[in-house]
């Protein structure tokens, strides 16, 4: 158990802040604290999700869900885990940190955004999405409060929190979780549902907003905002091109036999529109090979051979020899020279 003191004030979280100097709180969730906050070897800003297990209560599972899960995912447009520091008491997950914020105050901050942006945004959020199918999870909270921006106004998605993992996808029955305003009608009707296809239906709300600015289907009384869902029908403003609201309609298809395949989206004319190729969604992130100037540099400050780190480094434990290693991959990958500032 580490204790101490940073700046002459006791440490919160002693085992977090011995290695990562904590700043503003960027988002509080039901059960979760998010904090920004600068990894001490690298000076690489991290995002830092901090959870008590006694405030988890019932919700302890879903966090080791979203962390067994994040670990099996490596994808462009999905939050890097880097490190998982977990205690009696706590559990502290270290995520890459998207300097763009939320896309939903994005979204606000322009009102609505032109078919062009939208299509940008949804074709990367379609690249995730389908990687995350093809890994053999379901999201099941898609948003735009869960998809975030990085320093290029990249899409990154988070919290899995809520993901399920079926053993297939096409067949997963489960509960009916989520956010209600996105939540597909035959997963608020309850019973058997298809994981993949509720996910379709949350990429239409979430499109329907990103052209519109405002939701499909909206009520604070939720009981009718579920009647309002069921029925599946919604404004089409005039700003809306045709296309669009093809495509909407193809999403927002209360029957989700008949509503469109994420498949058939990444071929999909409005998504092609002004671009040549299909929507590429498989991972460019191979960290199967490791960097070798990376791992030299850990090696070198660790006193470890290159062999003993590269070792180590493969058997991915998202410590802080994970972290470590991320961190100088993502100062390398942003054209910095990597290097570590503290003393061995
Ligand atoms: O970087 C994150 N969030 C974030 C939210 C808002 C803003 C930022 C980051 C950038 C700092 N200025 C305020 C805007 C972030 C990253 C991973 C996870 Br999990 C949760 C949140």
């Amino acid at each position: 158990m580490t204790t101490g003191h940073v700046q002459g004030r006791r440490m919160r979280y002693p085992e977090l802040e011995s290695r990562y100097e904590l700043h503003e709180t960027l988002g509080t969730g039901g059960f979760a604290k998010v904090k920004a906050a600068v990894h001490k070897l690298t000076g690489e800003r991290v995002a830092v999700k901090i959870m008590n297990k006694k405030g988890l209560g019932a919700d302890l599972p879903r966090a080791f869900r979203e962390i067994g899960c994040l670990k099996k995912l490596r994808h462009q447009h999905i939050c890097q885990l880097y490190e998982v520091i977990e205690t009696p008491e706590m559990i502290y997950l270290v995520i890459e940190f998207c300097p763009g914020g939320e896309l939903f105050d994005y979204i606000v901050a322009k009102e609505r955004l032109r078919e062009k942006e939208a299509r940008s945004f949804f074709r990367q959020i379609l690249s995730a999405l389908r990687y995350v199918h093809d890994r053999g999870f379901i999201h099941r909270d898609l948003k735009p409060e869960n998809l975030l921006l990085d320093e290029n106004s990249n899409i990154k998605l988070i919290d899995f929190g809520l993901v399920a993992e079926p053993d297939d996808p096409q067949d997963l029955l489960a509960t009916c979780c989520g956010s209600p305003a996105y939540a597909a009608p035959e997963l608020i009707r309850g019973g058997p549902y298809i994981g993949t296809r509720a996910d379709v239906w949350s990429l239409g709300v979430l499109l329907y907003a990103l052209l519109n600015g405002f939701l499909p289907f909206d009520d604070d009384h939720t009981p009718y905002l579920y009647k309002l869902i069921q029925k599946g029908e919604y404004e089409t403003p005039e700003w809306l091109s045709l296309e669009s609201i093809s495509i909407i309609k193809k999403l927002l298809q209360t029957n989700p036999e008949r509503r469109i395949a994420v498949d058939d989206l990444l071929s999909n004319k409005w998504v092609m529109s002004g671009h040549q190729s299909e929507v590429e969604w498989a991972s460019r992130i191979d960290l199967s090979e490791l960097d070798t100037e990376c791992v030299k540099v850990l090696a070198d400050y660790n006193g470890y051979c290159y062999e003993a780190m590269e070792d180590d480094l493969c058997k991915w434990r998202y410590d802080e020899t994970t972290a470590a290693y991320l961190l100088l991959l993502q100062q390398k990958l942003r054209g910095k020279q990597p290097k570590i500032l503290l003393p061995p």
